[in-house]
């Protein structure tokens, strides 16, 4: 991977020359000049994913120059020495080989010059035999009844993922109840002990290090809950497994390694739902639904792979967005899922973005002072968005693009709920790109017979500019194959924005230094002491939460 300042590229040069000739035109006339927008500017993936990227404010040349800046910064080479398993990851020494995890044509991946996929495989045969042994209730708990619920214990990587999908495919789901419990608050556990029970409870430990303080201490309160009940700690090995890397603190822990599913530290914890991490997503949907999630990943890492950069769904999309947060000025991304299933997508891509191209330092080391890396990644499942932050897309002064994702079938035709769902996915995007001129205003005042003298002080409030830019992209169905192939495209857009940006993708460190201090702050809280060790604010914050506590 070569390290190169994507300002320094021609390319860039003659984006921001671009930049300045479109300026005084909009979306609108863009598809005025272009009749066939939509067939030019949209692409299809397996028949099953429609993206229309054509209401942006982008022409032929945006993306001839946009194309020519990623051939700049070298991202075919960038491509192949993630997916043949070179150390990318430099700041940790780490291959990144989430795509091996899905690699269901099996071909070899070399790391230091072993092939994985041996050890893929067989971690996951092992999750398929496990999770058909709990699912058809040969699996017993210590009293010999069969498991009911599964709690997943894990943060962030470990997760948000797993959560999303297992949310995502409920259509899909058998008699298992799943719980995920994340936040280090007892609150959040508290709660989840009041709906199940011992006997017929299963928790998985999912922690890529086993030594998250959050996932370690809620782990501890599971089984201190467990063994309450159970009294003895025999009975721990028929209700805990690991999902993790780290057999040694698994084993410390106290579960038995005949129930650890193992990964590797090739795969980055917010790119693990593909791998053991993904057991609670079996246990919820069955081994098969999630092979099909794995293959539908797959296909769109082939995709990725091997398709030229003009139809390359991702590299399309992470261009676009590159050009709307550096040369049109946006700072955030919004992901606006028109499926009630899809409730955590945005959630589970605002760590799979931010904490992958949330960085300030570039792959020289150099502080990054000229161009913006990662955007502000948020979103809500529509129509709720509309009834609450849309009017700032639509009318604020802060420009904010946005992904509309929608399934044309849904899981619950009642009624004429989703024509009326898709309905409003499909006016806000025209909304957005085309607006409401104060003469159409005026227009439909007249027509409900008021007079522009009476009117002429609401009008300006009535107006949309227009001129949003947004991509829309209409899945079939939400199926495992699709939205293994749909996570996978998202994942492939954080990838090329990374290497145009010039930052390393895989590593975290931004989240090391609150850990620090907070390991600092802890045993400073146990007495009643004065704490005066820190700044005033600090200082004053921790004396009054000891006073009220
Ligand atoms: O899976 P474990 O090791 O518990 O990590 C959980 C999470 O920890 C955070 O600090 C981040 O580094 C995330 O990337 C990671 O997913």
């Amino acid at each position: 991977m070569q390290n190169i300042n994507p300002t320094k590229t021609a390319a860039w040069n003659a984006l921001e020359k671009h930049k300045a000739e479109l300026a005084s035109s909009t979306i609108q006339d863009l598809f005025q000049q272009e009749s066939n927008r939509f067939a030019d500017y949209s692409l299809t993936f397996n028949d099953e994913i429609l993206v229309d990227y054509s209401k942006n404010k982008i022409t032929r040349e945006t993306l001839k120059l946009l194309r020519q800046l990623a051939q700049e910064c070298a991202l075919d080479e960038a491509k192949e020495a993630m997916f043949s398993g070179q150390k990318i990851n430099r700041t940790e020494n780490r291959a990144v080989l989430h795509t091996a995890l899905r690699n269901r044509s099996n071909n070899p991946v070399l790391v230091d010059g072993k092939d994985v996929m041996p050890e893929v495989n067989e971690v996951l045969a092992k999750m398929k035999a496990f999770s058909e042994r709990v699912i058809s209730g040969e699996w017993k708990g210590y009293t010999g009844k069969a498991i009911t619920d599964v709690v997943n214990i894990g943060i962030g990587g470990s997760d948000l993922g797993p959560y999303m999908v297992t949310e995502a495919l409920r259509p899909y789901k058998n008699h298992l109840t799943m719980h995920f419990v994340s936040n280090v608050d007892g609150t959040h556990i508290a709660e989840v002990f009041k709906k199940i029970n011992p006997e017929t409870t299963l928790f998985l430990v999912a922690s890529k290090t086993f030594t998250t303080q959050e996932t370690m201490t809620n782990a501890k309160s599971a089984r201190d809950w467990f063994l309450a009940a159970a009294k003895d700690e025999k009975h721990v090995a028929k209700h805990f497994a690991a999902l993790s890397t780290n057999g040694t603190e698994v084993a410390k822990f106290g579960i038995d390694t005949d129930n650890m599913f193992g990964f590797w530290d090739w795969v980055g914890g917010r790119y693990s739902l593909w791998s053991a991490i993904g057991l609670s997503i079996i246990l919820s949907v069955g081994f098969e639904n999630f092979e099909a999630l794995l293959s539908g990943a797959h296909e769109m890492d082939k995709h990725f792979r091997n398709t030229p950069i003009e139809q390359n769904i991702p590299t399309t999309l992470a261009l676009v967005g590159l050009w709307n947060t550096n040369f049109q000025g946006a700072q955030t991304e919004a992901i606006l899922p028109y499926d009630q299933y899809l409730h955590r997508f945005a959630a589970y891509f605002q760590q799979g973005n931010m904490e992958s191209n949330g960085k300030y330092v570039d792959r020289n080391g150099n502080v990054i002072g000229n161009y913006q890396t990662g955007p502000i990644i948020w979103g809500e499942p529509g129509t709720n968005g509309q009834h609450a932050f849309y009017q700032l897309i639509h009318q604020g002064t802060t420009l904010i693009p946005c992904d509309f994702i929608a399934p044309a079938k849904s899981h619950n035709p009642l009624a004429d709920h989703h024509n009326k769902l898709l309905s409003n996915f499909f006016a806000q995007t025209e909304a957005l790109a085309f607006g409401k001129t104060k003469e159409t205003v005026e227009e439909e005042f007249l027509k409900a017979g008021k007079t522009l003298e009476e009117v002429k002080e609401v009008v300006p409030f009535k107006v949309f500019t227009g001129d949003k830019p947004t991509n829309s992209i209409l899945l079939r169905e939400i199926t495992p194959f699709s939205l293994g192939a749909l996570i996978a495209l998202y994942e492939h857009k954080i990838f090329v924005q990374g290497v145009i940006f010039n930052i390393f993708s895989f590593d975290q460190w931004g989240v090391e230094l609150g850990k620090q201090l907070a390991n600092r702050i802890l045993p400073e809280l146990a007495g009643d002491e004065t704490v005066t060790g820190h700044d005033s604010s600090t200082n004053g914050l921790i004396n009054r939460f000891k006073a009220w506590r």
